[in-house]
C-alpha cells in the first residue's frame, strides 16, 4: 500500500487527503473565530471559565494539590488567565506548556501571577527557561476543531499528541474550544490521541471518563 491509498483509523479517507482537507479547516476555523470579535470571544471565555471552574470542583476537587497546565491564550483563543490567577490564589499549581524543541513533545513549567514572561516559539508568551519544569496532572488543550469521540484539530504542529503519547500516566485532557468548531469527524490518524473531556461555551460535550 502507497501512502496514497492508505486509509485512515476508521474512515475511508487516503492519508494525503486528510492532510489537505485539515489544512483547509484549520484555516477555515481560525478565520471563523477571528470573525466573531473580541466581544462574542469574551463572552464565550467567561462561559468556559464558569463551566471549567464546575467541572474542576465536581470531578478534582478544585484542582486542588494538583499540577494544573493551562495555555496562554493567542489568536482568539478563550482567555482563561483570570482563572489561573484564581486557581493559583487558591493553592493549585498552574503549569504552561513550552515549545522548546521543534517536532519534539512539549514541555511544561511552572507559572505564578508574578511569572516574568518571555517569547517562545511562534511568538508565544511562556514562562522564562529558569522556571520549574514540571508535568501536569490536568492539561488542558486549546482546539481549533473537534469531535464527538473526544479528538481535536490543534494548529497542526502535533504538539500535544507528541506529548501525550511521551506521558505515562497520562494527564486527565481537557479540549477547549468554541461550540461552532464541531466537526463530525477529524478523520483521526494513527498518531491522533483522543481527550478526557470536551468543553465549549455550551459545556461539557464528550468525555471519556466519569464527570
Ligand atoms: N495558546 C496556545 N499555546 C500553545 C499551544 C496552543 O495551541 N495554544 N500549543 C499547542 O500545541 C503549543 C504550541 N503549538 C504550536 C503548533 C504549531 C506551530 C507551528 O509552527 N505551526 C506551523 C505549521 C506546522 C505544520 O503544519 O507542520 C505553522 O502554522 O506555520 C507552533 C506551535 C504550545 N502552546
Ligand atoms: N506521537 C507522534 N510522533 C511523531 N509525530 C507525531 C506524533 N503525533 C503527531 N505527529 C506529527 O505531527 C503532525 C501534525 O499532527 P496533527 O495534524 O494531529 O496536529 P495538531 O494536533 O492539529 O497540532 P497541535 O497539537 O500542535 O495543535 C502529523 O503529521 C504527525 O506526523
Amino acid at each position: 500500500m502507497t501512502d496514497d491509498t492508505e486509509t485512515t483509523r476508521n474512515h475511508d479517507v487516503p492519508v494525503s487527503a486528510v492532510a489537505a482537507w485539515r489544512r483547509g479547516e484549520r484555516t477555515r476555523l481560525r478565520e471563523a473565530r477571528q470573525a466573531l470579535g473580541v466581544d462574542a470571544r469574551r463572552t464565550i471565555g467567561q462561559a468556559i471559565t464558569g463551566h471549567l471552574r464546575a467541572l474542576l470542583e465536581r470531578r478534582f476537587n478544585g484542582a486542588k494539590g494538583r499540577i494544573f497546565s493551562a495555555y496562554w491564550p493567542i489568536k482568539g483563543e478563550p482567555d482563561l488567565r483570570p482563572l489561573m490567577t484564581d486557581l493559583h490564589g487558591l493553592g493549585v499549581m498552574i503549569a504552561l506548556p513550552i515549545v522548546e524543541t521543534k517536532a519534539a513533545p512539549l514541555v511544561f513549567r511552572r507559572w505564578t501571577p508574578d511569572t516574568k514572561m518571555v517569547r517562545g516559539d511562534w511568538n508565544i508568551p511562556v514562562p522564562p527557561p529558569e522556571a520549574d519544569q514540571v508535568i501536569p496532572d490536568i492539561t488542558l488543550a486549546p482546539l481549533l476543531g473537534w469531535d464527538v469521540r473526544g479528538f481535536r484539530l490543534g494548529y497542526g504542529g502535533g504538539y500535544f499528541d507528541r506529548t501525550l503519547a511521551d506521558l505515562d500516566p497520562r494527564p486527565t485532557t481537557i479540549g477547549i474550544g468554541f461550540q461552532a468548531a464541531h466537526l463530525t469527524t477529524i478523520h483521526p490518524q494513527p498518531h491522533d490521541i483522543p481527550l478526557d473531556i470536551i468543553l465549549t461555551e455550551a459545556g461539557v460535550q464528550t468525555k471519556r471518563i466519569s464527570p
